[in-house]
């Protein structure tokens, strides 16, 4: 996986080059510093003032260098890992948006929100930091440790008695903290859905009083990632204090004996000085390893979450493009038949849209209305049957090209937030002022837009929390004509307004609807008495077919559904 990304952005070879460069820096002049001071010492006790001068001088020169690595360094990675991290989120998000629909509905958004945040930062934290010090750490510890086998293997060897000791704590305690680890990264990616779950229905909450019960499944959760988390810290904190304490050792061993050794004459003062700061770097940068390794683990689990992500198919892109002017027949099914998994949703349905014709579906909830708009517009592709836009199979069509076709207005209308103008025109390369404005005035929208502190540049802001339910729906509506498409998808558009609204809206949408071919899903029967034809679904069958006055004489279930919208809502449409 780290190989793909270093492949992934080939450039930052520069950087990666400048890392390298940074690391030879580093491992080179540490020994040279250390033989400077080893010099330096022996100079300043028998009083060598020319060496002495010469080697102050290369110390000097050493630490500037290697202040300069540790720039270096600091800027090839901090570069490096904003880059992947960009990159990988980059894709991470370009890949949420070109999913297909069924891996959309598997998939926890929350869960999705925590690979491109809590898991990328784990990767980021990585790249920054710890993987060079996994690699730099070893070379200079074994650097390190040849040169002082060269000085004193004796005293080498006794002083480093007490490493391996230091190893296989730091190792064998670190095991329990990548688990622990691994345990709190999904513990937080279970407080993101939470969360997100409540942010999507802090009102809903709100309105049925349900603050406690919320508060109580989130505070439960909170508990269980405190609890990890402390456990973890707590873990950190023995495996920190063991590795400091058992990395003195060394350094009691080599003063005690390195001393002695001195005193006696078979060590040179500057020998000893060189010895314990090369010790420094052997211990210190060893002791250190495993946290290193540790974070190394951590961040290629959070690594393995993201490609998780990055590895899932796309939604085909192949297809052609087809002129859809001359169709006659904008829509043609034939013995659909689909289910979401083992559930049986369409049971074979045959219908055809031709070119100018409105048509109504309407049915019980959970009929498979809104299912159909979703297959005519290629988001699910495992039907059985056959499916025909504009007079092609939905299985040649590049889905995208389709789609500019088609325009839908459904229930939850999206607004991003932009100013209404950029919300509008999002959906179309050209426009012009007279076009927007006639959008908006079949919408039924100009109005209330004039009325905006900024008109056409007011800002939208989140969810489109400054306007109304109905304004939003009319909104949607300009935008669905802006494109100007051959075929619009209305998927229940006015059910959720009051009456005064849904007056406004079904006549921005009766603007919309004239002269154009539409498929309308409606549960308020008095919007689509005027339809050419209407199909009636029960539990995934098309069970009658006609027009209104046609189904009202059959006193079906139409007919039922009808009367019992106009009983409980006296006046509407006879
Ligand atoms: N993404 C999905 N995954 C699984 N089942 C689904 C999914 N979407 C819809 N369903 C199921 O498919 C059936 C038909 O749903 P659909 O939304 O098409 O019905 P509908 O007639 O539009 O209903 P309504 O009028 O209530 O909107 C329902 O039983 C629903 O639970």
């Amino acid at each position: 996986m780290l190989v793909d990304l270093v492949k992934k952005l080939p450039n930052l070879r520069p950087y990666y080059l400048l890392a390298v460069l940074c690391l030879v820096g580093e491992v080179l002049f540490t020994l040279i510093m250390a033989q400077s001071l080893r010099v330096l010492g022996d100079s300043a006790i028998l009083q060598v003032h020319d060496s002495f001068y010469v080697y102050l001088g290369i110390l000097m020169f050493s630490t500037v260098v290697l202040s300069l690595c540790l720039s270096g360094q600091t800027l090839s990675t901090g570069k490096i890992s904003e880059s992947i991290t960009y990159t990988l989120r980059k894709e991470g998000t370009q890949k949420l948006i070109e999913l297909p629909e069924y891996k959309l509905d598997e998939m926890n958004s929350g869960d999705s929100m925590s690979k491109l945040t809590n898991d990328l930062q784990l990767v980021g934290q990585f790249l920054n930091n710890d993987a060079y010090m996994l690699i730099s750490r070893p070379l200079i510890a074994i650097v390190s440790l040849v040169y002082l086998l060269l000085l004193n293997w004796q005293l080498t060897l006794i002083s480093i008695v007490v490493i391996p000791l230091l190893f296989i704590a730091t190792t064998y305690l670190g095991k329990p903290i990548s688990r622990f680890s691994k345990e709190h990264q999904d513990e937080l990616s279970n407080m993101n859905n939470t969360t997100q779950d409540i942010l999507g229905g802090v009102s809903i909450v709100k309105t049925f009083n349900l603050q406690n019960i919320v508060r109580e499944k989130f505070s439960k959760q909170v508990n269980t990632s405190m609890d990890r988390g402390v456990k973890l810290a707590k873990k950190r904190a023995v495996l920190q204090s063991l590795t400091v304490g058992i990395s003195f050792l060394p350094f009691i061993v080599t003063f005690g004996l390195g001393g002695y050794l001195t005193v006696a004459g078979s060590l040179t003062p500057g020998e000893l000085i060189a010895f314990i700061n090369l010790l420094n770097n052997l211990t210190f940068p060893l002791a250190q390893i495993p946290s290193h390794y540790g974070s190394y683990k951590t961040s290629m689990q959070g690594l393995k979450r993201i490609y998780d992500l990055l590895n899932e198919e796309a939604e085909r892109k192949n297809g052609e493009s087809f002129d859809v002017e001359n169709a006659s027949t904008l829509v043609e099914v034939k013995n659909l038949t689909f289910g979401y998994g083992d559930s049986s949703v369409l049971k074979n349905l045959n219908f055809k849209v031709k070119k100018g014709e409105t048509l109504a579906l309407v049915g019980p909830s959970g009929s498979g209305k809104s299912t159909i708009f979703k297959l005519l517009t290629g988001f699910y592709a495992d039907y059985k049957g056959k499916i025909n836009m504009f007079e092609k199979d939905i299985e040649i069509w590049n889905l995208d090209k389709l789609r500019s076709n088609i325009s839908t207005v459904s229930q939850d209308t999206y607004l991003f937030p932009a100013t209404i103008r950029e919300n509008l025109t999002i959906v179309c390369d050209n426009y012009s002022e007279t076009q927007l404005i006639k959008a908006t005035n079949i919408a039924n929208a100009h109005d209330f837009i004039k009325k905006q502190p900024n008109g056409y540049d007011t800002i939208v802001e989140e969810k489109g929390n400054n306007f109304s339910g109905g304004q939003k729906q009319r909104l949607a509506i300009a935008r669905a004509i802006l494109k100007n498409p051959e075929l619009l998808l209305l998927d229940e558009a006015t059910s959720a307004l009051d009456t005064e609204s849904e007056a406004i809206v079904q006549k921005a949408l009766d603007n919309v609807m004239s002269g154009r071919t539409s498929i309308v899903i409606a549960h308020r029967l008095s919007t689509i008495v005027n339809a050419d034809r209407i199909l009636v679904l029960d539990n995934g069958n098309i069970v009658e077919e006609g027009s209104h006055r046609e189904l009202l004489d059959k006193k079906g279930l139409y007919y039922n559904l009808y009367h019992k919208q106009f009983d409980s809502n006296k006046g509407g449409v006879a």
